[in-house]
């Protein structure tokens, strides 16, 4: 397998941070949410509404659905899910309030831009879906496998070449990608608990030899074994 070369591993303290700065022009700042139990809003019940509903219920947050009318997997996720709980009306005007973030999926121009207004004087993170004027963050297109997630942003620009790049990211990764970060996850913590600092390890070193591999033909038993022998 190649190694990584020097400048892709290494911390970097030697980029001059205003040429960095310069040189980009995302106008984005990736974060991974800590949103499990936290009350979330998707205004609208359509198939883009349920997407984002399915994204945030991976997440672990609560969801409530206003819409006059929502389809089949929203209805079904309503009675399997005491997270998920559906009104079937219109939005109401300031309903955005006590809610951590908001959701507009309702194709009506003038209602997402309400209720983007809505969350938005009140503090609160709003996407409108296809609709970045009214966005106060927007959507990557995401991958995941277990703990592991790609997500992938095009600041805008194209998200068809988002979800190519994420399908690509996907494929290349292969499926194991969430077995590989458990077993890693147990090393890291065996790493803490004896009271070494994570950086004691060559984590690099040891996911440039065969473990990705093995894990990727489902050998996992060999996989745990080389790192329960690497980092005991
Ligand atoms: C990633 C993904 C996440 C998601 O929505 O869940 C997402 N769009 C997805 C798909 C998709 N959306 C569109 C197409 C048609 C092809 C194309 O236009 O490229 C496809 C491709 C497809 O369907 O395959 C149409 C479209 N999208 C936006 C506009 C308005 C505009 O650009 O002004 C229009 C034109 C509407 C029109 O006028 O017709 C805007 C946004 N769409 C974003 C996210 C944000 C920027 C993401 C980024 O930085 O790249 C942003 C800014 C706001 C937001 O919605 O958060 C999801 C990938 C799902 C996956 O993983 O497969
Ligand atoms: N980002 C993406 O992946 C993506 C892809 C396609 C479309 N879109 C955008 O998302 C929008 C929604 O797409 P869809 O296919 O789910 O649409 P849809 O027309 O099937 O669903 C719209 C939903 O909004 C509800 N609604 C209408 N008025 C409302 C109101 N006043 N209050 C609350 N709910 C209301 C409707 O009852 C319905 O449930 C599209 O118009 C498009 O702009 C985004």
């Amino acid at each position: 397998m190649a190694t990584l070369a020097a400048e892709e591993t290494a911390v970097p303290t030697t980029v001059d941070p205003s040429e960095e700065i310069a040189a980009s022009t995302a106008g984005h700042y990736p974060v991974s949410l800590v949103i499990e139990d936290q009350p979330c809003l998707v205004v609208g019940g359509g198939p883009v509404a349920a997407s984002k509903v399915r994204g945030l219920r991976i997440a672990g947050a609560r969801v409530t659905v206003v819409a006059p009318s929502v389809v089949p997997v929203i209805e079904r996720l309503a009675v399997q899910e005491p997270a998920v709980v559906v009104h079937r009306r219109t939005y109401r005007s300031g309903e955005t309030a006590g809610y951590r973030l908001v959701i507009t999926a309702t194709g009506v121009a003038d209602i997402d831009a309400a209720v983007a207004r809505d969350a938005t004087s009140r503090g609160i993170w709003v996407n409108s879906a296809d609709d970045p004027a009214n966005c106060s963050f927007i959507l990557p297109s995401v991958h995941r496998d277990g703990r592991v997630t790609v997500a992938v942003s095009t600041g805008g620009a194209s998200p068809a070449l988002a979800s190519w790049i994420r399908r690509r990211l996907a494929r290349c990764c292969g499926q194991d990608m969430g077995a590989l970060a458990e077993l890693l996850g147990q090393a890291r913590k065996r790493v803490q608990a004896s009271g070494r600092p994570t950086n004691s390890v060559d984590w690099q070193g040891l996911l440039d030899g065969c473990l990705p591999g093995l894990v990727n033909v489902g050998r996992l038993e060999e996989a745990r074994r080389l790192v329960e022998l690497l980092v005991p």
